[in-house]
């Protein structure tokens, strides 16, 4: 199946399952992110009590831990979940927003991706190079340097953990052990709209729901993101109006390609 027909495929099984996807995540993003689900025919939840996220973890196609805003009643619902569906064979993506940033930040991310090995990790390249402890160059939540910089710790990573591992930014790259691609078709103002990494990450959720390969599943899910950026840079006037066109590209592209 040529690359193009596979992303096809993935669009309709989005369409066709609507795969309910359990976001745990940040404050910050959540609308935003659900949104973005919804405009390309999956389902999201967002749920993030103790009290219930095994239960809402259990019905669910996919699960998303984003510790984004992320405090000590937050990390006890992340691995209730997380057990839940490693339990349950449910895939999970986890995005270590801003580890490096705080030494809680990165005690976090590094016993999460450890006990329970994510299917899928999803960061900029500080944050990838920061869960190998190489470097602490995180500025926050943005990343200071480029993708490349963090490939070697991806692999290592990928290998390690056995999971697929994405670094997003001028270049997207999509690691699973020997395996690597890349996609570039974003733009820069792409990194001045909080929470589009954060999307990415929710979209990849959505993706490795409804298509069991993770490398290829989070590859179409970072294309995605990079022709609906595409389309909506050309038409949008700044930051404001593009976040709006990119949640119009993504449906757009969702319903007619
Ligand atoms: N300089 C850039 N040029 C093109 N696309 C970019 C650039 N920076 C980020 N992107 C795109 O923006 C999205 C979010 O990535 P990124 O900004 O790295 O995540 P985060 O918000 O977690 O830091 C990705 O789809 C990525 O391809
Ligand atoms: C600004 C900010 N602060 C804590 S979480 C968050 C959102 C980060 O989203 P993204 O990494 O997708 O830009
Ligand atoms: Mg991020």
């Amino acid at each position: 199946m040529s690359k193009k027909q596979q992303f096809n495929k993935i669009l309709n099984e989005l369409k066709v399952q609507a795969p309910l996807v359990h976001n745990i995540t940040n404050y910050v993003v959540m609308n935003t992110t659900a949104n973005a689900l919804l405009a390309i025919g999956a389902s999201p939840v967002m749920a993030h009590a103790i009290e219930e996220v095994e239960e809402i973890t259990s019905i669910a196609s996919a699960l998303v831990i984003n510790m984004g805003t992320l405090s000590p009643k937050w990390v006890e619902a992340m691995e209730l979940a997380i057990k839940k569906a490693n339990q349950l064979n449910i895939p999970v993506v986890f995005d270590p927003v801003g580890v490096g940033a705080s030494s809680y930040r990165t005690k976090t991310a590094l016993s999460i991706i450890e006990k329970y090995k994510p299917s899928v990790i999803r960061g900029n390249a500080s944050e990838i190079l920061a869960l190998t402890q190489l470097s602490n160059k995180t500025k926050g939540v943005d990343s200071t340097i480029s993708s490349e910089n963090a490939l070697n710790a991806a692999q290592e990573l990928s290998k390690k953990l056995n999971s697929t591992i994405v670094i997003s930014g001028a270049v997207d790259y999509i690691i699973t052990g020997n395996l690597i691609d890349k996609v570039t078709k974003g733009k820069p103002i792409m990194a001045k709209v909080t929470g589009m990494g954060c999307t990415a990450t929710s979209i990849i959720g959505s993706c490795i729901a409804v298509n069991q390969n993770y490398h290829v599943a989070s590859y179409m899910a970072m294309e995605l993101m990079g022709k609906a950026g595409n389309k909506a840079e050309k038409i949008s006037k700044g930051t404001g109006s593009f976040q709006i066109n990119f949640l119009d590209a993504l449906y757009q592209i969702s319903n007619k390609e």
